[in-house]
């Protein structure tokens, strides 16, 4: 893949459109699409660094864009004003029962020792409706004022003349690769922050201390593990999770390192063979996708999918799409799921799905009420 052609029409949608990715935007220039599968069979030779997402189901394509660098602009984000779109009403995709009842038969079929299935990942979504067009840079600009977090949002060709947009907050690194040097950050078992200093450091130690939390991450760190060690000359996996924050959820996390024997080996042929990890969609991952399916009544589309950035000396970072909603004029549909295991009580992983909606939203200013 020399200097970009456009093989869809679609893609023209989005060329002049801005995208930003943590502190780094600017206006896109060009487009390829294509699954990440197929990138990392062919081992793209880029000219230039490119930012992009792919969807959670891997063998359907995502974007990757070069952009002309726009500095941001350093304001300190307002909160939602009169000025910008009010949500209307909002739809829950399964109802919070119907989540339930999911999460149940999914933690008796984990449970099920004559089974494969370890864990699976089950989302659920809000279709927020608002009375005018939301402002996608305004979401993210909120969401980017926790420091914990990277901020994201792009344009994503749609099926229409206007884009869509995917806007989120993700706390968890997939994958980063600094020359033969490599990183994974994953995190796997919640709890939800509380605002008084005691309850919140409460909630911190029940979760490090959690059994159940703690086979849900397991499940994470050995599947990355595998796929990783047959890459590296060495590869350092501390042997329990740490604690990581966003503003409003705890999170074990594990900080995985490596060094590869080849530093040549593209970015993006690691990235393929990690996503998507259990940390949203299960083990082993064929069990898990069949548990999912059956369970959501939506398509995840680009949630809980990868988006970062690869450039021409084939470095790159790439987080997990989550804490997310895609946007689309007077209409946004928010994602947010849960590790199931066996030991998953269906009502505590409904509480975590809603504290895993907070940042976002806060972010769209929609009260806990609606
Ligand atoms: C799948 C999501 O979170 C993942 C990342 C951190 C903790 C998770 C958990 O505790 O279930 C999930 O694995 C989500 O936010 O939609």
């Amino acid at each position: 893949m020399s200097e970009l052609a456009f093989p869809l029409a679609a893609a023209a949608t989005c060329l002049g459109l801005s995208l930003r990715l943590g502190a780094q935007s600017g206006v896109i220039e060009a487009s390829h699409s294509a699954p990440l599968s197929e990138l990392a069979a062919r081992g793209p030779s880029l000219t230039r660094r490119m930012y992009g997402a792919f969807p959670f189901k891997r063998h359907l394509p995502g974007w990757l864009y070069a952009i002309r660098p726009e500095p941001k602009q350093a304001q300190p984000p307002a909160p939602p004003s009169a000025a910008e779109a009010r949500p209307l009403a909002l739809q829950r995709l399964p109802s919070q029962d119907g989540y339930a009842r999911a999460v149940g038969a999914t933690a008796a079929q984990v449970a099920d020792p004559a089974g494969p299935l370890r864990k699976a990942v089950l989302a659920r979504a809000l279709d927020l409706r608002t009375d005018r067009a939301l402002d996608p840079f305004a979401v993210a600009d909120r969401l980017g004022s926790d420091p914990h977090v990277t901020a994201y949002c792009l344009p994503l060709p749609g099926a229409h003349a206007e884009p869509r947009w995917l806007v989120g907050a993700t706390p968890e690194l997939l994958l980063r690769k600094t020359g033969a040097a490599i990183r994974s950050h994953p995190l796997a078992g919640s709890a939800r922050r509380r605002e008084e200093a005691s309850e919140d450091a409460q909630a911190k130690a029940a979760l490090l201390g959690s059994e159940k939390d703690n086979v849900e991450h397991r499940v994470v760190v050995e599947y990355i593990h595998d796929i990783l060690a047959p890459y590296c000359a060495t590869l350092s996996v501390p042997a329990a999770p740490q604690l990581d924050r966003t503003a409003s959820m705890w999170h074990l996390g594990t900080c995985i390192d490596g060094i590869l024997r080849d530093a040549d080996t593209p970015c993006l042929e690691l990235l393929a063979a990690l996503h998507p990890t259990p940390a949203v969609a299960g083990a082993p991952l064929s069990e898990a996708l069949r548990a999912i399916a059956a369970a959501e009544p939506f398509e995840r589309e680009f949630y809980a999918g990868t988006l970062g950035w690869v450039d021409a000396r084939n470095d790159g970072e790439w987080h997990v799409t989550l804490r997310c909603a895609m946007i689309e004029g007077r209409a946004a549909r928010l994602f947010a799921g849960a590790g199931i295991v066996a030991a998953s009580d269906p009502q505590a992983e409904v509480a975590e799905t809603r504290a895993k909606f907070i940042a976002m939203r806060r972010a769209l200013g929609i009260a806990e009420s609606l």
